[in-house]
């Protein structure tokens, strides 16, 4: 059972305070959750609910105001920034709305980037972007700018940059949210299919239920707080901690 596992990504007692003039805006109110090695795991909710911030946190772009965050094994509300630098760099890969692909860069060159900054050679670099390439089902596609590409294979030229580096977690904020539903649902099944493949670890924020559901399991926010989890694999509802 997946409770038995080690988490790769654990929450507890989460909280993240803005303040907005006189005000404070509570983006997280308390949040406590684990994440398995090999899920596929969703956090759905509506426009300000919290989804961004908690995605952030998770990945340690930003600090919370309050509670633990444990990924891999370390802590990030510990670390410096400099240790937050090392950490994403070490452990995560991301997937952005808007592909985030260079204009002037082939597929392949564009799949490589990531490992210029690890000192890869260049042999290996094109080799190991053309593999990815094929497994995201773009080998006809190498040599393609991105405005040589439509929306989803632009999208799956960002998944195989995600990956490139093998990255223990992913992290997804609204893969899809520039593409048509069919081609997003064709995106959703590659990741889903490679996350499995590969045994890593996807989280996906999206505030559109559809998508949300081709995760594993899905967490639903509303007003900062984990209210639902969804467990696809054996379609029960479960409350977490209990
Ligand atoms: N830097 C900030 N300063 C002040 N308030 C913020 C800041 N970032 C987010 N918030 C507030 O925190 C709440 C959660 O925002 P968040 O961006 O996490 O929501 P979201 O679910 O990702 O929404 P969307 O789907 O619209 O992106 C909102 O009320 C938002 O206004």
């Amino acid at each position: 059972m997946a409770e038995k596992r080690e988490p790769v990504i654990q929450v507890k007692n989460l909280y993240k305070i803005y303040r907005v003039g006189e005000n404070k805006v509570r983006a997280l109110n308390g949040v406590d959750l684990k994440i398995y090695k090999g899920e596929f795991c969703s956090i759905v909710g509506t426009s300000g609910s919290g989804k961004s911030t908690m995605l952030n946190m998770l990945a340690g772009l930003e600090k919370p105001t309050k509670g633990e965050i444990i990924v891999a094994g370390e802590h990030l509300e510990k670390m410096s920034e400099n240790q937050l630098v090392k950490f994403r760099r070490e452990h995560v890969g991301f997937i952005f709305q808007s592909f985030n692909l260079l204009g002037t860069m082939d597929a392949v060159e564009n799949v490589a980037l990531p490992l210029v900054f690890r000192g890869v050679s260049k042999k290996e670099r094109m080799e190991k972007a053309d593999k990815m390439l094929d497994l995201v089902g773009l080998s006809k596609h190498k040599d393609h700018r991105p405005n040589e590409m439509s929306g989803g294979q632009q999208q799956r030229v960002g998944v195989a940059r995600a990956l490139v580096l093998d990255p223990e977690i992913i992290f997804a904020d609204e893969p899809t949210g520039n593409l048509d539903s069919n081609t997003s649902a064709e995106v959703m099944r590659l990741m889903q299919r490679i996350v499995r493949e590969r045994n890593q670890t996807l989280v996906m924020v999206t505030h559109d239920n559809h998508l949300a559901s081709f995760a594993d399991r899905i967490f639903h926010i509303i007003d900062g707080k984990i209210v639902k989890i969804e467990d696809n694999r054996n379609k029960s509802e479960q409350i977490e901690g209990e």
